[in-house]
């Protein structure tokens, strides 16, 4: 007797349970990229540090305009004037670069006629203090500028970056080890008999991980052999251990004796979900086991709601669980049973639709789809122009 399905969210918190945050470590900004960050960053510096002007043109003193003045000195980002401008006079001054005491506003270039050492208003001229980025602006030194438990995106690391930070404190790698486990399975692009499948499973997961901070141990394709599938388990050295294929009920779904068999425990089987109710989790010694169904869009579907999750909760994540996000139905959709549903959906013209055959190993629909629509267990019937949720996909 099968055991009962669980909720997703129910499914999400133990395996979450099942392991503990991984190690932290130093590295440079550029190896950060992607990474959750293990502490806070904190503003080391001020920035600007100083007034600084956001054009080229002239610093001057709003109440001598429109001139003329007498242009004293140059200043530029890194090469600051060092003197102080006194009444009726201006310092030729370039982006970036720190405005001259005595000086408040900033003259576009494009505004001002020279000759020589003179300079006069040709333009309407800044309003008073214009034309200026005040020190602080963006931060001050010691301001908590990126929490603990976020993620590492280009934007961060560029904040970290000029908030003086040269290395950062992050959660390691994590080592996922996958393996796809069927007799019917061959490599991609070898030759088999008519019968034979491609394996499509391994190579999906791994570019479903890319962007994450994850190195892959690709372990092939297992046979449906109890003694080889719990021996390779033995051999394993990860994480996460991926499995896909034999999570269900049939005679040679073999991943849960064989997990039991190589001295691991399961800790749930079974998921009110469509595509992925047989998923199911345990602990290999250190490991934390994802067994993912067979078919390619329940390994797709579960690799999103579970897997991903996963890696971003070992890695101290703040929020690890994908949001979703609302959107416009396209076209009525009946009601939803007890599974949590994930559906395969196009937006076109601003609404979502949903493809019309949502069998599990079609794969084609999961290519020409962009996002997912997520429908709660006993979601009632919904009409075009009905708000929905989805998640969507890269
Ligand atoms: N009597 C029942 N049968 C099934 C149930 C059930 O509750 N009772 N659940 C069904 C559901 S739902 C799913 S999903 C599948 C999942 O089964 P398994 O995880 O055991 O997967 P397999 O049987 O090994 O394979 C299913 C399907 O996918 C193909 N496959 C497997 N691995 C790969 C791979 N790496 N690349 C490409 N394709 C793969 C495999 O050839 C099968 O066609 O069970 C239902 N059955
Ligand atoms: O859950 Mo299965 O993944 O419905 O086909």
């Amino acid at each position: 007797m099968p055991a009962p399905l669980i909720s997703v969210s129910e499914a999400q918190e133990r395996l979450f349970a099942l392991g503990t945050a991984v190690a932290t470590e130093t590295v440079p900004l550029a190896a950060a990229a992607g990474r959750w960050l293990a502490s806070d960053v904190c503003a080391l510096r001020t920035q600007p540090y100083a007034d600084l002007s956001a054009m080229d043109g002239y610093a001057v003193r709003f109440d001598d305009l429109p001139g003329p003045l007498r242009v004293i000195g140059e200043s530029a980002a890194g090469r600051p004037f060092d003197g102080t401008c006194g009444a009726r006079e201006a310092v030729r001054i370039f982006t970036g670069a720190a405005l001259p005491s005595g000086t408040d506003s900033v003259l576009v270039q494009e505004e001002a006629a020279r000759d020589g050492d003179s300079l006069t208003l040709s333009g309407d001229g800044p309003v008073r203090g214009g034309n200026i980025r005040r020190k602080g602006l963006d931060f001050t030194s010691g301001e908590l500028l990126i929490a603990k438990g976020e993620r590492l995106t280009a934007a961060r690391l560029a904040l970290a970056a000029i908030a003086g930070h040269g290395a950062l404190t992050v959660a390691r790698r994590l080592r996922v080890a996958v393996v796809a486990s069927g007799d019917e399975l061959v490599a991609p692009g070898a030759s088999g008999a008519p019968d034979a499948l491609p394996e499509s499973n391994s190579v999906m997961l791994a570019a479903l991980l890319a962007d994450l901070p994850v190195d892959i141990l690709p372990l092939g394709i297992l046979p449906d052999r109890l003694d080889a599938i719990a021996a390779a388990f033995a051999a394993v050295d990860a994480d996460i251990l991926v499995t896909t294929g034999g999570a269900s009920v049939g005679d040679h779904d073999l991943i849960r004796p064989a997990l039991e068999a190589a001295g691991g425990t399961i800790d749930f089987w079974r998921i009110a979900l469509r595509p992925g109710k047989p998923m199911l989790a345990g602990r290999l010694r250190g490991m934390t086991v994802l067994g993912l169904p067979g078919n390619p869009v329940s390994a797709f579907v579960t690799a999103t709601v579970f897997l991903r999750p996963l890696i971003a909760h070992l890695s101290g994540a703040r929020a690890a669980v994908p949001v979703l996000r609302t959107a416009i139905l396209g076209a009525a959709l009946p009601a939803n049973d007890r599974r949590q549903d994930y559906l395969r959906a196009q937006t076109r013209d601003g609404r979502v639709y949903v493809a019309q055959r949502q069998d599990s190993s079609l794969l084609r629909t999961l290519a020409e789809a962009d996002c997912l629509i997520a429908r709660a267990p006993h979601a009632p019937a919904a009409g075009a122009g009905d708000s929905v949720e989805i998640l969507a996909l890269p």
